[in-house]
């Protein structure tokens, strides 16, 4: 019984990673990126490596990383942003996550590889009815100011779908995004939560919605990466990884 469970929802996992390939499909540069067959940058290969370096919670003054190049992940509070950043650091708990909304209050600042470090992930404090209006102010700051920023995400709750907080997020990025000619930073949605796709009858049709309705309020966004990233079987996580790579030019 529990065998063929596990079978059917492996098959799922797989429809929908086929569906993640052709949701991809339209954004020519970054697709062959986002192949489930892509292996794991080196990047990643020392999870041990990563590390916290600091936290800001004040807009006027942002911490120094040595200049590395930096990706944020931002979404609604508790998408699950800080269990994808585990996820992609190959770490269990270095971000700490919750249960409740807003337990990421400030921007947490994590360096990946050894010294001196290749990149540096930033977790930002949730955005929406369960974010505070200090937390927007912080961030707008650091993506106006941060000139080592390549790659903003926006991650967005497969299970939901996009909210009104979640097309303002995308429209205002888009618009940065644009308005720099995405010489600053590039703009790419992640679907998370999508385990809980993987069991619905029509997991595939739902992903292809939330990409729909991301670009529409979002043109320049890359296509989204369907994720699960709480409990094994993870997937996507080496697609986020790529893409992190790339924006970085590390690969
Ligand atoms: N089923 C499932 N649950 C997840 C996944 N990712 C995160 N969660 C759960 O969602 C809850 C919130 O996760 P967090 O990673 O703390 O979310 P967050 O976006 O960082 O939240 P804030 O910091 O409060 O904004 C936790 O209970 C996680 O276990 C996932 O891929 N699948
Ligand atoms: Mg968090």
């Amino acid at each position: 019984m529990s065998r063929s469970l596990n079978k059917n929802a492996l098959n799922t996992i797989e429809n929908l990673t086929r569906a993640q390939r052709w949701v991809n499909r339209p954004a020519r540069p970054c697709t062959r990126h986002h192949s489930s067959r892509t292996t794991t940058t080196d990047v990643f290969s020392h999870p041990a490596s990563a590390k916290y370096l600091t936290s800001a919670t004040d807009a006027a003054r942002l911490p120094s990383c040595g200049g590395l190049p930096e990706i944020v992940v931002t979404g609604r509070a508790n998408v699950g942003k800080s269990t994808l950043m585990n996820a992609v650091m190959g770490r269990v708990n270095l971000c700490l996550t919750s249960k409740k909304a807003g337990r990421t209050q400030m921007l947490n600042f994590f360096r990946i590889g050894p010294e001196p470090g290749k990149l540096v992930l930033v977790d930002a404090p949730g955005y929406g009815d369960r974010g505070r209006q200090e937390w927007g102010a912080l961030f707008d700051q650091y993506l106006q100011t941060r000139t080592e920023l390549r790659r903003v995400f926006v991650c967005v709750n497969g299970t939901h779908g996009l909210n009104d907080h979640d097309r303002a997020m995308l429209q205002q990025l888009d618009a940065q995004c644009q308005a720099s000619g995405g010489t600053r930073w590039t703009l790419q949605a992640i679907i998370t939560k999508a385990d809980a796709l993987a069991r619905a009858k029509n997991g595939r049709g739902l992903v292809a919605q939330i990409q729909h309705a991301v670009f529409e309020a979002a043109p320049t966004c890359l296509p989204a990466i369907v994720t699960a990233a709480a409990r094994e079987p993870h997937f996507g996580i080496d697609e986020v990884r790529n893409s992190v790579a790339e924006a970085c030019a590390l690969r």
